[in-house]
């Protein structure tokens, strides 16, 4: 019999209308309950209030990842009806070909991309509302794990993986930040956004892709897999993403990274987390290449986003923008590319909302990329017939500097599935609209300059209406770049011209100094 707590629990369990296609004979699985605080009354078809009883709280003995394990028990144990599996990328449904995703693999028997594939029948017995509804439920909530932005997704996600051997920061559910004054002021336009997935737990949007993956590598590890630790080769944020989320695993983390060719916010990072960390002489696709070698040999988990569980998390971004537009479809979504996984990531988050009837298109994609490091945009103006890695020239945007893309062909596919376009901004373009954008109260990173440059020069050419509804996702927080803001603001970069610099002023410490200053300035007209 259900104890009177599993009773008042799943009282405050959402209930949405469910649309079966194939009843199910357990018509509620247990991985989609969520134990929720609230019973919003959008799950109500008549708009009366539902009947609310407060949530009782946990006792103080048990912990969150605890009261989670005790509610499973009582509604019936954690076996999930959804599942997935690494099948080789774009190989079509009878390729045959599929991994666990408990084995250890990133490449498919003829060396090329992995994708992870869910069972989309599955999956589809529930309609697009229930869906929505259910991810609704879940937004903001400490409930162990759901209240992730990611895990909130988690029957799209991991659908098999045991709650207990998740590794979250309750990452994701990141700002879409209304851009009213930058929208207006440069670019002519009321519906433009930025979705700040850098204003997260390490600074960027790799959190996403790295709960996934290092939620995995503990169950991995559970199943006494040989997993040692977990490496990466990198620009800066999927080390520093790497290194926090094992250090709150426990499990040792190796980062390789191109000596001095990082910021030092992202270089203390993982020395802070207390990764294993190789400054190398070289760049980050020498670095790649390296660890692509050594995770060969040894039992080192690969991390980057070559490993297709990544993408699984960051597609995750995709679906909460919809969701942040009561699950509208914006016309376009503008995201910087240097390895090239999270454009892929984002057309896969939109496709799957497609597929599963929560919404009824997609956006058209587009990659920006810095003129320093622009593989996919020169191969893009080939009219998609000549690829070639290029040697990636120092550039503002770090992050981005990769000349030779693990995920180009995931990067293609999705560009050419979503009607999709390839920008690039060159230094001082992007530099530029990254000054631009911080005037305007954002602090951006230089990589989401190279977003806004994109979308500038669609703007000025009329591919990007006035009124197209326009989002440009941000990758990182901007402050762990502020030296390439200094250096632009006190003019201090070479054939550059800064135009939008904002020097300071000195000045003595003086009363009289500081009022003739002031009155100086303000009789200019203060500059906003
Ligand atoms: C801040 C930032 N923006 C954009 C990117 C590009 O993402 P991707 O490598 O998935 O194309 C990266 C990493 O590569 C990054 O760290
Ligand atoms: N910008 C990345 C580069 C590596 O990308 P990944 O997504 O393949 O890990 C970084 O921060 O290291």
């Amino acid at each position: 019999m259900a104890s009177a707590t599993s009773l008042f629990y799943s009282s405050l369990t959402p209930k949405p209308k469910l649309v079966y296609q194939n009843p199910l004979p357990n018509h509620r699985p247990s991985l989609l309950v969520v134990s929720s605080a609230t019973n919003d009354s959008h799950n109500n078809n008549n708009n009366s209030a539902p009947p609310t009883a407060l949530k009782k709280r946990r006792p103080a003995e048990e912990n969150i990842r605890e009261e989670a394990r005790r509610h499973r028990l009582v509604d019936g144990g954690s076996s999930s009806e959804f599942s997935a599996k690494y099948v080789p990328f774009n190989a079509g449904q009878y390729s045959g070909e599929c991994y666990s995703l408990d084995e250890i693999v990133y490449r498919s028997k003829s060396g090329g991309l992995l994708d992870v594939q869910h069972d989309m029948d599955a999956l589809k017995r529930y309609d697009g509302a229930y869906w929505r509804s259910l991810f609704d439920s879940r937004v903001g909530k400490t409930t162990w794990p759901y209240g992730s932005g990611v895990w909130s997704k988690k029957e799209w996600v991991l659908p098999e993986i045991d709650p207990d051997d998740i590794i979250s920061a309750f990452e994701g559910n990141s700002n879409l930040f209304w851009a009213e004054r930058f929208g207006k002021e440069f670019l002519s336009m009321n519906d433009l956004w930025v979705k700040h997935c850098g204003i997260s737990h390490t600074g960027s949007f790799k959190d996403l892709g790295m709960t996934v993956l290092v939620s995995q590598v503990n169950r991995l590890r559970k199943l006494k897999r040989p997993v040692v630790g977990v490496g990466c080769a990198s620009t800066g944020d999927t080390s520093a993403a790497l290194s926090a989320y094992c250090a709150s695993a426990g499990i040792p983390s190796i980062v390789f990274l191109p000596a001095n060719k990082i910021s030092i916010a992202q270089l203390v990072q993982p020395i802070a987390n207390g990764a294993f960390v190789l400054s190398i002489d070289t760049d980050f696709d020498g670095c790649m290449k390296l660890i692509r070698e050594v995770t060969s040999e040894l039992p080192i988990y690969l991390a980057n986003s070559l490993n297709s569980l990544r993408l699984e998390g960051q597609k995750t971004a995709a679906i909460e923008i919809l969701q942040q537009f009561d699950w509208e479809v914006p016309d376009w979504v503008i995201v910087p590319g240097g390895n090239l996984g999270n454009i892929y990531a984002f057309y896969k988050g939109f496709k799957m909302c497609e597929e599963l009837g929560l919404v009824d298109r997609i956006p058209r994609l587009v990659c920006a990329q810095s003129a320093n490091a622009n593989p996919l945009y020169l191969y893009y103006k080939s009219g998609w017939k000549n690829f070639q890695p290029v040697t990636a020239n120092s550039t503002f945007a770090s992050a981005i500097q990769i000349g030779d893309p693990v995920s180009i062909e995931r990067a293609v596919y999705a560009l050419k599935n979503s009607d999709g376009i390839v920008e690039e901004a060159t230094e001082e373009e992007l530099m530029d609209a990254t000054a631009q954008a911080d005037s305007t109260g954002m602090f951006i990173c230089p990589h989401t300059g190279v977003a806004l440059t994109a979308l500038i020069k669609l703007r000025k050419s009329g591919v990007i209406g006035a009124s197209d509804r326009t989002v440009v996702v941000s990758t990182a927080h901007g402050l762990k770049f502020t030296q390439s803001k200094i250096d632009y603001h006190s003019k201090a970069i070479d054939g550059m011209q800064c135009r939008f610099a904002n020097l300071p002023v000195q000045v003595k410490d003086d009363f009289g100094a500081v009022m003739d200053l002031l009155q100086q300035y303000l009789k200019k007209g203060p500059k906003v």
